[in-house]
């Protein structure tokens, strides 16, 4: 497939070009490493290094345009020189020209939040599924189109693929697509050139320090999906949340709101809440959900009220919905001689005490809960000490452990989670950096009727350890050991 450059930049804001414009492009690329002859090669400035200095080795590698923010001083001749304001912005929108803007064929939602985004898209994803529509999915767990999977590497894309996958879906037949916008993406403009038919924010509370550096500017990178929405769009957002109305300002789309506790157009009562799910009161209507926990009723009220904005017929949704399972890793239950396992993606102190807490409200009360968790490497170190804080004040143990140590060395991290736990509770705190044996540990102290919570990691199937990923998962490593025990 080739297009010609003229055609790619439709859109995009041009400072100046030098060069042919009908020149035809094979691909566009933005990593040197992957051009080949007649790619066009966008330099993006990131957080490592500048693409601008790998002009010279896309150039090497037979690429025919460069686009870029700063102009090299001397231009080579027969290549042509396309200088924009904003790399990245550039990238979405020409990818989305490349592909025939497919987001103009499908109704695209984007989902924001701390939490909650892959559970909503992933019961979006489903619920449309067994309506009839055909229906594609861009999440932390896996993309889909339809049924079938293609692997995630992000919880959103790069921009070249969001929109590859996005054709890919068109032209399956997809009417519609659910997908997570992170606060990454969203600054690095992974969803520029894309048109939404709705956004969704779900909520925010301590995350990504270490990327968005302060809480004011990733509030700014959630309301940023919703400043740039079109006029005809719907904002869906969490109203008990009190960031849920910052991002409705100025935000031209339709404001539509959902809550538990406050007035909105999208509201619930939770009637009953068990480790077998939920009981809800809507509209007077009383309808059972398979999710779990209070923080569940947010999301499906977010999918319902979604699925009516998307022009659905609100007892059918319902319905539909109440047979839905949530996303792999959150909240998966297994029992094993009595004994209780729930994996869990909790890796936010407030997806941690929400969990916690869900686990204690529905608890009998004689048994012991303990938790084993740990916290990335080469992410937020600041939200270390509080998970370890959280998980001791709703625990009766916690074996601390190590997440995806990443590049940092794992009692490093532990060291920064042990600093959030006073001399009193440390008693009730063990630390065993082996992942594997901090689970066994907690399967050899647990009797019958005790629960044992494993958060952080959830559906990953991998711990990655400088740089490598080796082949680790939370159920399958849980069920091993206690079917080992049982029959010991
Ligand atoms: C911190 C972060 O988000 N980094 C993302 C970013 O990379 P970067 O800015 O560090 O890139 P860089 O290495 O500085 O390179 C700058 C530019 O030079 C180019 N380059 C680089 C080297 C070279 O030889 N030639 C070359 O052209 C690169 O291709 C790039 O365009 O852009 C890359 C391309 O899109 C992403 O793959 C990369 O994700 C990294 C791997 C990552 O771990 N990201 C995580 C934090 C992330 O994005 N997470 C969110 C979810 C978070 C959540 O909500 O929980 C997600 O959406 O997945
Ligand atoms: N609405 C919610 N409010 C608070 N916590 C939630 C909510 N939904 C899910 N959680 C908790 O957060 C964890 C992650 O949920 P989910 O994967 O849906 O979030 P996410 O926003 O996609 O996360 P990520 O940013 O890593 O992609 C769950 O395992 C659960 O512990
Ligand atoms: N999307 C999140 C995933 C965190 C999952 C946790 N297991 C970790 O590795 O920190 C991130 O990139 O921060
Ligand atoms: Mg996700």
């Amino acid at each position: 497939m080739k297009k010609v450059l003229k055609d790619i930049l439709y859109k995009v804001s041009l400072i100046a070009t030098t060069g042919d414009m009908e020149v035809k492009v094979k691909d566009i690329v933005f990593d040197s490493r992957k051009v080949s002859s007649g790619s066009a090669f966008v330099a993006i400035a990131g957080t490592q290094v500048d693409g601008h200095e790998y002009i010279n080795a896309a150039l090497e590698k037979g690429a025919k345009v460069i686009v870029c923010e700063n102009l090299p001083e001397n231009l080579s001749e027969g290549i042509t020189w396309v200088q924009v304001q904003n790399s990245a912005k550039a990238l979405g929108i020409m990818a989305s020209n490349f592909y025939d803007n497919p987001s103009h064929q499908i109704k695209v939602v984007a989902i924001t939040g701390t939490n909650g985004k892959t559970t909503t898209a992933t019961l979006l994803h489903q619920l449309f599924i067994s309506m009839g529509y055909s229906t594609g999915l861009l999440s932390t767990v896996e993309n889909k189109i339809n049924e079938d999977v293609i692997p995630a590497t992000h919880t959103t894309p790069d921009a070249v693929s969001v929109q590859a996958l996005l054709r890919k879906m068109a032209n399956a037949g997809c009417t519609h697509c659910f997908m997570e916008a992170s606060s990454h993406a969203i600054v690095q403009e992974r969803i520029a050139g894309l048109k939404l038919i709705g956004a969704v924010f779900t909520n925010i509370s301590h995350d990504h320090l270490d990327y968005h550096k302060t809480f004011d500017e990733y509030i700014k990178a959630k309301k940023k999906l919703f400043d740039d929405l079109p006029k005809d769009a719907f904002a869906l957002v969490n109203s008990d949340d009190k960031r849920g109305m910052v991002m409705l300002q100025n935000c031209k789309a339709t404001h539509q709101t959902f809550a538990l506790k406050s007035d909105a157009d999208f509201k619930a009562k939770i009637i009953s809440n068990t480790l077998e799910g939920l009981e809800l009161d809507i509209n007077g209507k009383q309808v059972w959900f398979r999710l779990i926990g209070a923080f569940n009723a947010y999301n499906l009220l977010g999918v319902l009220g979604t699925a009516v904005l998307l022009g659905e017929d609100e007892d059918e949704v319902m319905t539909s919905l109440s047979a839905i399972k949530g996303a792999k890793g959150r909240f998966d239950q297994i029992s094993i001689a009595g004994i209780t396992a729930i994996v869990d993606y909790a890796h936010t102190p407030d997806a941690l005490e929400n969990v916690l807490k869900t686990i204690n409200g529905v608890r009998g009360g004689g048994e012991q809960l303990i938790t084993v968790v740990g916290c990335g490497g080469n992410r937020d170190t600041t939200k270390r000490p509080v998970m370890a804080k959280i998980a001791v004040q709703e625990s009766d143990k916690v074996i601390l452990t190590s997440d995806n140590p990443r590049f940092e060395e794992p009692e490093a991290i532990l060291k920064d989670m042990q600093a959030g736990i006073g001399p009193t509770d440390l008693r009730k705190t063990l630390t065993i950096t082996d992942r594997r044996e901090a689970i066994r540990t907690a399967c050899m102290l647990s009797k019958s009727g005790d629960i044992i919570l494993i958060a952080g990691k959830g559906h990953e199937d991998y711990q990655e350890i400088q740089g490598v990923k080796h082949h680790f998962d939370d159920k399958e490593v849980v069920s091993e050991i206690l079917n080992e025990l049982k029959q010991n």
